[in-house]
């Protein structure tokens, strides 16, 4: 990632409601490149909500979330360009092998140039399911293609809601080595989750219980 992908975040006034409910308010904060943060609160807060609309997946309801590269502002409708999310709510294309399906992610969304996709699949342990349809794939073998598809990509925003769901004591090893190895230097990295083993690495915490007042 080189330098001019320095990209940080800074959000004003930011919330977002459903219908009549705040989920979050008045939120001010600014997230640097070459930081990690974890994003806590308990069930329901709404770390998934501000996560996604950091990423432009869900609409904010009022204030701004600027990206910056220096001084400059990238334009909302290139936000995307910056940033890798893996969350639950998205859906893998199960039609596709894994192979194909990354084939598939490396022609909208490039994935590290270092790396050629085989590499890739047995960094996270899928070698022997590479030719299989994801619609056979155990969740936490699709949890790790979710991983390898956001820690990968070349963006300098990596964004991941509840990492380590449905991975055993390997793939929680696994994470947290590709966590250390390719999110914390070079890169803004945002972690929602209230599992402590998940965000230990984190050199920011933002509660997002302190931002419901309405
Ligand atoms: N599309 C939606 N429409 C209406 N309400 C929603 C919607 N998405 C989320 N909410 C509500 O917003 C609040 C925050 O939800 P969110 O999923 O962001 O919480 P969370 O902190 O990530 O929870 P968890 O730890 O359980 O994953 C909840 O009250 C939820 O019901």
């Amino acid at each position: 990632m080189s330098l001019n992908n320095a990209l940080s975040i800074e959000i004003t006034d930011l919330g977002k409601r459903f219908n009549r409910h705040w989920v979050f308010r008045h939120i001010n904060y600014t997230f640097s490149f070459n930081n990690s943060y974890a994003v806590i609160g308990h069930n329901g807060s709404g770390k998934s909500t501000l996560l996604q609309v950091l990423a432009g997946a869900v609409s904010k309801s009022q204030g701004s979330i600027h990206y910056k590269i220096g001084d400059k502002t990238i334009p909302e409708e290139q936000h995307y360009k910056y940033l890798s999310i893996a969350t639950p709510y998205i859906e893998l294309i199960e039609e596709l092998t894994l192979t194909e399906f990354l084939e598939f992610h490396h022609q909208f969304k490039p994935l590290m140039p270092q790396f050629t996709i085989p590499q890739l699949i047995e960094m996270v342990g899928l070698t022997a399911a590479a030719g299989k349809q994801i619609r056979y794939f155990s969740s936490g073998m699709k949890q790790r293609v979710k991983l390898l598809q956001a820690i990968f990509s070349n963006n300098p925003l990596v964004l991941l809601d509840e990492p380590t769901s449905n991975l055993d004591k390997a793939g929680i090893e696994l994470y947290n080595r590709l966590v250390t190895d390719y999110c914390l230097q070079n890169r803004l990295l945002i972690v929602c989750s209230n599992d402590e083993n998940e965000i230990e690495f984190c050199d920011h915490r933002l509660d997002v219980t302190q931002f419901k007042e309405n």
